[in-house]
């Protein structure tokens, strides 16, 4: 495909060369007015419906395949509604929507987001828990994941979350059900904050500032994204409370993962973004030579497809056996999505793709691997994301890919 092809569109040769190497349609990228922005409403908020309407003056379509989601029109901000700052509303892709429905979230799951921040999944993963089960977020960014915190805060939803600022290639923790017959995720907190005032950002604020400022140079930042998880939250029944620094950071052994791994596990990894809509518009201000240094340099797509299959190769480790974990991205790219996937199964034999259930109803498309789906504008309404589940061995749980 040329630039003749699709002559409406202000796009490089050298992204249009991109586009058609992985068979993709440059005219996504012009259906940005047509595709509708998604909301989904908290649980519990249902009664608001109208007031929500009346302020935001529109109506919400309600998306039929997928619970609690609203569709409204591209050009509705709902950042300054009341209802979004009072937490009744997210703003989430219902591409995100479909990765997490994907995990067939079973209350008393627990769940590790390895690629958490800045957490619309991980807020949708412990609304679908509600009070059972524990989300573990991971994070390698500090920042990023201080605004996933904030964001846990806002809508209520910490109670049974713990956030670690650490590497999702090597994060070794598993989930606090450990501990469980030896502490109990309910004990009070008085007599326990000596165990854990030490390590937490509950201590002092010149603490804080002294370690903060250690970890300024680059190489002991690296050395503990590497080595070091760093827990900046975690709520009351996340299973923390009572526990010492060594039972916190306790790894298991390989025979005990299997039993003592993760429920789920969303590997929503990092990507170019290319399929995000929004984020290549982006580029016509930031400029095309940046889109070329950032989606199209081959050198830095190999560095990600790497840090991706390193990152499902880990999430996988720590999936317990019957477990299933969802692989997505919001890259349109084969490389990204169905080339990571196969060669992770090529590499690791306990695990299986399987066909999401819940899918046969999703306006999603199969992707190059059976039992992969991609979501895109023109099929799906949707802007981007891409999305797989795998499963251990001796289960009936499996793997599945989606982008959007
Ligand atoms: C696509 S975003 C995740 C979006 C998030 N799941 C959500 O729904 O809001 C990818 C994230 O991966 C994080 N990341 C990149 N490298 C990582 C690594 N080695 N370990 C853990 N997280 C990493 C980035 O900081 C970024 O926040």
């Amino acid at each position: 495909m040329d630039n003749e092809a699709a002559p409406n569109l202000p796009l490089p040769d050298a992204f249009i060369h991109f586009l058609n190497e992985n068979g993709l349609d440059p005219s996504i990228y012009t259906m940005s007015d047509l595709t509708p922005r998604y909301v989904r409403l908290k649980p519990g908020c249902e009664a608001y419906l109208e007031e929500i309407e009346a302020e935001i003056e529109c109506k919400l379509g309600k998306v039929a395949w997928l619970p609690n989601f609203y569709s409204l029109p591209p050009h509705i901000q709902i950042a300054n509604s009341k209802a979004y700052q009072e937490g009744k509303i997210y703003g989430i892709d219902a591409a995100s929507g479909a990765a997490v429905l994907a995990l067939n979230i079973s209350l008393g799951d627990h769940v590790l987001d390895l690629c958490a921040a800045p957490g619309a999944k991980l807020c949708m993963i412990l609304d679908l828990l509600g009070s059972s089960g524990s989300v573990t977020g991971v994070d390698v960014a500090r920042h990023r994941l201080a605004a996933c915190r904030t964001m846990l805060q806002k809508y209520s939803l910490g109670d049974h979350c713990r956030l670690f600022v650490a590497d999702g290639t090597t994060f070794s923790l598993f989930p606090i059900r450990v501990h469980s017959d030896s502490k109990s995720c309910e004990c009070g907190l008085e007599g326990k904050l000596d165990v854990y005032k030490e390590w937490t950002s509950r201590r002092p604020w010149k603490e804080r500032k002294r370690e903060a400022k250690a970890r300024a140079s680059v190489a002991s930042q690296l050395a503990s994204r590497i080595h070091d998880p760093e827990l900046i939250f975690y709520g009351r029944n996340s299973g923390v409370v009572g526990l010492s620094k060594s039972e916190l950071y306790q790894t298991l052994h390989c025979s005990e993962v299997l039993h003592c791994g993760y429920d789920k596990v969303l590997v929503d990894a990092e990507c170019t973004h290319d399929g995000s809509i929004k984020h290549i518009q982006k580029f016509e201000q930031w400029g095309w030579k940046t889109l070329q240094h950032r989606v199209l340099n081959a050198e830095r797509t190999d560095d990600l497809t790497v840090l991706q299959l390193q990152l499902l190769t880990n999430g996988f480790r720590l999936l317990k056996v019957g477990g299933s974990l969802v692989y997505s991205t919001c890259s349109l790219t084969v490389a990204q999505n169905e080339d990571v996937v196969e060669q992770f199964l090529s590499k690791n034999a306990s695990a299986e793709l399987l066909e999401i259930d819940a899918a046969e109803i999703w306006p999603c498309k199969s992707g190059r691997v059976p039992n992969t789906l991609r979501f895109d504008p023109m099929t799906s309404q949707t802007s981007d994301i891409g999305l797989c589940t795998k499963d251990t061995p001796g289960n009936s749980n499996a793997w599945s890919i989606t982008t959007k």
